[in-house]
């Protein structure tokens, strides 16, 4: 069994209040998993505010070096990738989709650039056709997006670009930190539904950070359940969500659990009911 990715007790601390403060913040303490090669999966990661899940996106996606422990890439040191190897294979999506985009740039030079730095297109012919397959992917087309600007579109349909921007690297892995959270909720579950697909018929494995309880039992296969920091729970995700053994994950379970999803949580699927957003009954 060879690792697409591997975390092996992975730490970040902070200093609080400047560099010569004393004063430090164990953001992310002693974490590990691995997700395999051969089994593209969703890997969630959910835990309440300030419970690390950023820190520990940020440093799978090399932007803060760990302070202890290793991050491995197909069996390579995250810290000793080249950038532009490294992006070719993992690429992020982050919370909110306008601040993603330059407001003054059209949506389809992104989707060139990115063909021609991380997705080998050598001409602008190729970088539209990569462009377009990757559109198609997301439910658009480079004919809906060509010259349109950022603030043309829904936040749902800017979340879908920057997935489709992502894809066109063909990565085998995305890093998507609160996907859904800026998004309308009643699209939630559409950009959830859309990993599903992406997972199944590209092979891809995601890890998507979340604090919306509902569509990780929805959409995970394994999650981790962070609390200040550490990982209190692990496992495959109904099997957790159903019978959490942790205070916390309890806690996070029945902050969503409403009459109406009680049964998505004792194991029915699809849970009908489970509201699509994080919101306490
Ligand atoms: N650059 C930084 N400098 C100092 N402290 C930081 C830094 N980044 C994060 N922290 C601290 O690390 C802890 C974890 O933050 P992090 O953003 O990873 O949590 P989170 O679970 O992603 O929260 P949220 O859901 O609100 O984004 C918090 O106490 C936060 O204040």
């Amino acid at each position: 069994m060879s690792a697409l990715l591997g975390l092996d007790k992975v730490g970040k601390t902070f200093a609080r209040g400047g560099l010569f403060s004393s004063r430090r913040v164990e953001a992310v303490k002693e974490v590990s998993f691995a997700l395999r090669d051969e089994t593209p999966e969703i890997f969630t990661v959910i835990g309440e505010s300030g419970s690390g899940k950023s820190t520990l996106a940020r440093m799978i996606l090399g932007i803060h070096a760990p302070s202890s422990g290793s991050i491995r890439l197909a069996g390579q040191d995250v810290a000793t990738y080249e950038r532009r190897a490294f992006m070719a294979k993992v690429q992020p999506i982050f919370q909110n989709p306008f601040e993603a985009f330059n407001p003054l740039k059209q949506l389809d030079r992104y989707l060139f650039m990115t063909a021609e730095r991380f997705g080998e297109a050598t001409d602008r012919k190729a970088a539209e056709g990569r462009a377009d397959e990757a559109l198609k992917q997301v439910g658009l087309s480079l004919a809906e997006i060509a010259g349109r600007f950022p603030h043309e579109l829904s936040g749902g349909q800017l979340q879908r670009v920057a997935i489709a921007r992502a894809l066109v690297a063909r990565p085998r892995l995305i890093v998507a930190d609160e996907p859904v959270s800026m998004v309308d909720a009643s699209l939630r579950m559409s950009i959830v539904n859309l990993f599903g697909r992406l997972r199944d018929d590209l092979g891809l494995s995601i890890i998507y950070i979340t604090h919306d309880l509902a569509t990780a039992y929805y959409i995970s296969d394994r999650l981790i359940i962070m609390q200040k920091g550490v990982v209190v729970e692990e496992g495959p995700a109904r099997a957790v969500l159903s019978a959490p053994s942790h205070p916390y994950s309890r806690q996070l379970r029945d902050a969503v659990l409403t009459p109406d999803s009680a049964g998505a949580f004792r194991g029915g699927y699809p849970p009908k009911a489970v509201p699509a957003s994080g919101a306490k009954p």
